[in-house]
C-alpha cells in the first residue's frame, strides 16, 4: 500500500447556530493514499465542504487529528499550518478562481513565487504543468480567452504548482458540460496517478464518484465507505 497523504481520525466539528450547537461532523475517519482518487458524496448540507476545509487546513476541527503526508498538524500554530498548506495541499473548486488579469502561465507561476521559488524555475515548472494538461500553446492567454474546460485545466495545473502530496477538489467538474467534464476528469485521473498525489474529491455526480478508487458518503456526521462491485 502506498503512503498516506491524508489521515483524518475522530474529526468532530460543531458550529454555534442561534444559540444552539450544530454537530456537523461527529467522528469522521478517512485516509487518502498517494496516487489514489477518493470520492466524497452526500446530500447538500451533509458537511462535505466542512470536511474538505478541515482536510485542507483552512479550518480547525473541534476535535480529532489531521495528518498531512505523515505530519500531525493538530498542534501546529496558524503560521506553521499555512506553511504546510502552501507546500503540501492543492485546491480545485467548482469555479476556477483564476486571476483574470494574469495569463494562464502567470496564474501558475504566482503560487510558486509566494513559496519563494525563483521566477525562472517557476516559469519552467508552469510550462511543464501546462504541457501536462495539454495547454502549453495557451500559456499566454488570460482566463477570459480560454474555454470553461481549459480554465479548469489551468486551475488544476495551478493546484499542482508547488508539488503538493494532497489535492482537494470541491465539485471540480460541476460547472462543465458532460463532454468537457469527462475530458477534465480523465486528465485529473491521469495526473493523480502520474504525480502520485492523493486526491479527495467532493461531488454530486455519482457516476463520476463510482469511477474513483473509493467512495465515502457523508452520513449523519460520519463517513461511510461504499461497497464497490
Ligand atoms: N461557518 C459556519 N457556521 C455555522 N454553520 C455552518 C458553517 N459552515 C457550515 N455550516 C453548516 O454546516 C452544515 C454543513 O455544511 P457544508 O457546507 O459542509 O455542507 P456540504 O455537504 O458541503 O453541502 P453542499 O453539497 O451544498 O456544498 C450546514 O448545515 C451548514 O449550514
Amino acid at each position: 500500500m502506498s503512503e498516506p497523504m491524508l489521515e483524518l481520525s475522530g474529526i468532530v466539528r460543531t458550529f454555534e447556530q442561534a444559540g444552539t450547537e450544530l454537530q456537523v461532523l461527529r467522528g469522521a475517519e478517512l485516509t487518502v493514499h498517494a496516487g489514489e482518487l477518493v470520492a466524497l458524496v452526500g446530500p447538500s448540507g451533509a458537511g462535505k465542504s466542512t470536511l474538505l476545509h478541515i482536510a485542507g487546513l483552512l479550518e480547525r476541527p473541534t476535535a480529532g487529528t489531521v495528518r498531512i503526508a505523515g505530519t500531525d498538524v493538530s498542534a501546529l500554530d496558524d503560521g506553521k499550518r499555512t506553511e504546510v498548506r502552501r507546500r503540501s495541499v492543492g485546491f480545485v473548486y467548482q469555479f476556477h478562481h483564476l486571476l483574470p488579469e494574469f495569463s494562464a502561465l502567470e496564474n501558475i507561476v504566482l503560487p510558486q513565487m509566494i513559496n519563494g521559488v525563483p521566477k525562472r524555475t517557476a516559469r519552467e515548472r508552469a510550462l511543464e504543468l501546462l504541457r501536462m494538461v495539454g495547454l502549453e500553446p495557451r500559456a499566454g492567454h488570460r482566463p477570459a480567452r480560454l474555454s470553461g474546460g481549459e480554465q479548469q485545466r489551468v486551475a488544476i495545473a495551478r493546484a499542482l504548482a508547488n508539488g503538493p502530496g494532497l489535492l482537494i477538489a470541491d465539485e471540480p467538474t460541476g460547472n462543465l458540460d458532460p463532454h468537457t467534464a469527462e475530458g477534465v476528469f480523465a486528465m485529473l485521473t491521469s495526473i493523480v496517478r502520474q504525480a502520485r498525489v492523493g486526491a479527495l474529491i467532493a461531488t454530486h455526480n455519482l457516476e463520476l464518484a463510482n469511477r474513483m478508487d473509493r467512495v465515502f458518503e457523508m452520513s449523519d456526521g460520519l463517513l461511510v465507505e461504499h461497497a464497490r462491485v
